[in-house]
């Protein structure tokens, strides 16, 4: 039942210029699978072996590193760079801690270009050699997917195809590889799970690692269905910013990462989501094609996504409110 809710689809068909219907097929059934569940997964997306193989290398490097040393690195406001450590961040609405440590990349600076003032630089463990490279590779391959499934997306939704592009071209956007620690007893509050129920902020993530067991799904029938996923496919979901631009008609999908059972809960899960941003001064309003009488206009309010983020940061307990 799994595979139906979350679709498989070959991104392939979208690059088809020999075929329109290839095309239109893709888009159809990607906005279809936006509209229902917002989720699917995206094979044959062309993404190097060897990238992956070397995000994941340094990725788990760093976090064998004793804490002492990981802790050096976590700098800055609301972990916007750098190390979170284990026992920071919690679902919204829940006390209870995610029992997960994570590390974020961002968007590396360009000498001269306007945006960098607004984003802090970059930090990189000196520990692990090529973590930079390595992760800033992968950066960069995930955004050039996220760029093709946003095409996508605009043409489903009626826009120009190139509609996100000036919008997300220096886009907050953030990868975030993720450990979840083997599962000891008395490890984080009871009642804690790798990751709580939640909706992603951002405009979409790509998703590595999402094969590993433990990533559910919440079905409009509110029943929990776990993602089952081919290994090499990567998941791409709507997030609220996305939802949010659309007036409600694609949708973020409440997801988590339960506790697996034995002998996956020995093990430590690594994961690693791209959130996909669009750019900070971007005005959130909704789009004239998705307002209609039958759906009206649900955010007469814009909102930057900067100031958006920001509230939802303090959500999450990442930022603290400004006194
Ligand atoms: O680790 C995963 O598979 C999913 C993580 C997730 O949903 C998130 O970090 O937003
Ligand atoms: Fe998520």
């Amino acid at each position: 039942m799994s595979t139906e809710l979350v679709p498989i689809l070959d991104i392939r068909r979208f690059d088809r210029s020999d075929d329109p219907r290839e095309r239109e097929g893709f888009v159809r059934a990607l906005n279809h699978a936006y509209r229902e569940i917002g989720f699917v997964a995206v094979s044959n997306h062309g993404i190097p072996d060897a990238v992956i193989a070397d995000a994941y290398r340094v990725i788990k490097e760093f976090f064998e590193l004793p804490i002492e040393q990981k802790l050096a690195y976590r700098v800055g406001k609301g972990g916007a760079r750098g190390y979170t450590p284990f026992g920071v961040e919690h679902a919204k609405d829940s006390p209870a801690v995610d029992l997960k440590e994570f590390w974020h990349v961002g968007r590396e600076h360009v000498a001269g270009a306007a945006w960098t003032s607004h984003y802090p630089p970059n930090i990189w463990p000196t520990e692990v050699a090529g973590f930079r490279e390595a992760t800033w590779a992968l950066y960069q391959q995930l955004e050039a997917l996220g760029d093709r499934v946003l095409r996508a997306v605009a043409l489903g939704l009626g826009l120009d195809e190139r509609y996100f592009e000036d919008k997300t071209d220096h886009g907050n956007s953030i990868l975030r590889p993720i450990h979840y620690p083997p599962l000891a007893p008395g490890r984080g509050d009871p009642g804690s799970v790798r990751s709580g129920q939640h909706e992603d902020i951002n405009l979409i993530t790509l998703l590595i690692g999402s094969g590993e067991p433990g990533l559910e799904v919440l079905s409009r029938a509110g029943q929990w269905v776990p993602v089952t996923t081919i290994p090499e496919a990567i998941v791409v979901n709507v997030g609220d910013m996305l939802q949010r631009l659309t007036n409600d008609v694609l949708r973020s999908t409440t997801h988590r990462v339960v506790n697996p059972p034995s002998p996956y809960a020995e093990v430590p899960r690594y994961s690693i989501p791209f959130f996909l941003h669009p750019n900070s001064e971007f005005s959130i309003e909704s789009l004239s094609t998705c307002v209609t009488p039958d759906n009206p206009n649900h955010y007469p309010e814009p909102i930057t996504a900067d100031q958006y983020l920001t509230q939802r940061l303090i959500e999450i307990g990442l930022l603290k409110p400004q006194a």
